[in-house]
């Protein structure tokens, strides 16, 4: 493979890890300066129509599915690309972070694909990027066996899950690469490198390079992923349309363009994703300062909550009439060590696969491979031999824009167990995160950077309607720190309250909480070394 050099180069500004030069080579680093002065200026500009969109919105205009696109939605003929090989049949979906041990765990967990995720479940520290590149290397050359100090051994089945890859979302930087000066877009660095390193050697294994892309927030940036598609193919010499990559939609403004996002992405799409974490976060986010958007506890924001059934059924419906897979979220309840919990916690999860499966959806996400047996099940009772459900069209489904936006049925006050429950959350994830784990079970509950972002915002929101004294919040946030210091007492706990307040008690919210706090405390720069 040849890349002509770029104008300008790539600098890593971190200290050489182990084996890092397989991934960091010349022409990997090349390539990513292609994609960069291709596409970095539109990423900014798409940056700056998201800030406008949020005033807009925060002043009171209307959102609604957009005028100008009536004709894609009214035009019933066109359909996405045909399902690629290993992405026929996706019943149960595991996902985690490209940790080592994780990653042999999930591609023999018996899930159809494996979601290697550089976003919500990984702190971007350099050595989890640069790691988690050499693991999915590692796993596309079937040579990621490795036995632990202890003995452990892990060996690669027969039959590995298909790969897709989360790179990080447009929001975010990664500063230990540069190009003129100027930190890479993070969500090109894990792209290029996974799709540089791994692409061919997917397509000779009988796969492709296949991708989850998160936190989109209209079609403009599915049309940008699309043009990097197509750049990234041309230039590496990889027939166009191999590519498939499935959407999440998980922000509110996302919802309104489902079927624009399908079509700006139609020859490489992979379906959509109903990604209800951060779409609840997206959605407090956007219309925290209305009254009539004041969600109660997390725990009573369900499934079930008629703006939430709205959402899932007219991404089912969508897709379906797309003829693209419809992929369900996650239920945030793990496997425990508790045997009472343990059950428990399968029964919730079965009830929300039973719903999903019943909606139409061709299959779902699970956050443990203990998951994998239940969903497959669940699934099977209703799909049998047929690898989706891609006839069920939902013709039934009409939603609207008020349905999706009809919040005010379960609005309501916190209680105080939420309040503390939040503020728990909050401070026990960023302090794994610090410490470069970016999921955590907790309390039988998997937290991730989204559920994370839900529990700040949601404290910001109260505090900024009145339903909640900041003099209780900052009670329960010295006690919450002295439980944390208390089991853990190498916990951060400085940087951990600083991040709190930083993110959830500062009049103006922070958009994000990473973009901050990986400058702050996850970038380790070195002096530049090319
Ligand atoms: C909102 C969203 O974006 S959802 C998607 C993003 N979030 C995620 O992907 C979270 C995925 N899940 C996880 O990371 C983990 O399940 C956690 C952190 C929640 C819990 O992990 P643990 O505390 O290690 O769970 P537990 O002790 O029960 O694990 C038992 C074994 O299963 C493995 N395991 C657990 N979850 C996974 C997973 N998702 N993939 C692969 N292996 C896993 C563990 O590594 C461990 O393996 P080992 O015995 O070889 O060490
Ligand atoms: O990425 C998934 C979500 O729920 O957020
Ligand atoms: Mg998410």
């Amino acid at each position: 493979m040849t890349i002509s050099a770029p104008a300008r180069a790539v600098r890593v500004l971190a200290a050489p890890g182990e084996r890092h030069e397989e991934i960091l080579t010349p022409a990997a680093l090349d390539f990513l300066a292609r994609l960069t002065e291709a596409f970095g200026e539109r990423r900014e500009q798409l940056l700056k129509e998201r800030r406008r969109q949020a005033i807009r919105l925060a002043s009171g205009s209307p959102l609604d599915f957009p005028v100008a696109t009536a004709a894609v939605r009214d035009d019933r003929t066109w359909r996405v690309a045909p399902q690629a090989p290993g992405l026929k049949d996706r019943r149960v979906e595991i996902t985690g972070p490209p940790e080592r041990g994780m990653a042999v765990n999930a591609l023999n967990s018996g899930a159809q694909v494996w979601m290697a995720d550089f976003e919500d479940a990984t702190a971007p520290t350099w050595d989890n990027v640069i790691g988690g590149q050499l693991n999915l290397l590692d796993a596309c050359q079937r040579r990621i066996d490795f036995t632990t100090p202890e003995g452990k051994e892990y060996r690669l089945g027969e039959n590995p899950a298909t790969i897709m890859v989360r790179p990080r979302a447009w929001h975010l930087l990664e500063e230990h690469l540069e190009v003129d000066g100027r930190p890479v877009p993070a969500s090109l660095v894990d792209f290029g490198l996974y799709f540089f390193h791994c692409a061919q050697r997917q397509i000779d294994a009988g796969y492709g390079p296949y991708f989850y892309l998160p936190k989109l927030e209209n079609r403009y940036e599915a049309r940008l992923w699309n043009d990097i598609f197509v750049f990234a193919q041309e230039l590496l010499g990889i027939p166009r349309g191999t590519v498939r990559a499935t959407v999440l939609i998980e922000t509110i403004t996302a919802a309104f363009e489902m079927e624009e996002i399908l079509y700006e992405l139609r020859e490489h799409s992979a379906g959509l994703n109903a990604g209800r974490w951060d779409y609840l976060f997206s959605l407090i986010k956007t219309f925290g300062h209305r009254t009539d958007f004041l969600l109660p506890d997390r725990a009573k924001v369900t499934m079930t909550a008629p703006f939430m059934r709205a959402y899932t059924e007219l991404l089912v419906r969508t897709c379906h009439q797309r003829g693209a897979h419809a992929i369900g979220g996650m239920a945030a309840h793990v496997p425990g060590k508790d045997p009472e919990a343990h059950h428990a916690a399968l029964a919730k999860v079965r009830l929300d696969k039973e719903r999903a499966a019943e909606d139409g959806f061709d299959g779902s996400w699970v956050a443990h491979p203990g998951l994998v047996p239940l969903c497959r099940e669940v699934f099977d009772g209703v799909l049998g031999e047929h690898p989706h459900q891609l006839d069920c069209t939902r013709e039934d489904v009409q939603v609207e824009a008020r349905d999706l936006l009809s919040v005010r049925r379960i609005s309501g006050p916190p209680t105080e167990q939420g309040v503390r429950t939040n503020i728990a959350v909050a401070l026990r994830y960023f302090d794994a995160w610090l410490r470069g784990q970016g999921a955590v079970a907790l309390d039988g509950l998997m937290e991730d950077a989204a559920t994370a972002e839900i529990a700040r915002v949601q404290i910001w929101q109260w505090l900024r309607h009145r339903v909640l004294d900041r003099e209780t919040v900052l009670r329960v946030l010295d006690e919450e720190l002295a439980s944390l210091g208390a089991q853990h007492p190498w916990a951060a706990l400085e940087e951990v309250r600083e991040l709190f307040e930083r993110n959830a008690l500062a009049s103006e919210l922070p958009l994000f909480f990473t973009p901050d706090a990986y400058t702050r405390h996850l970038v380790r720069r070195a002096e530049g070394r090319s």
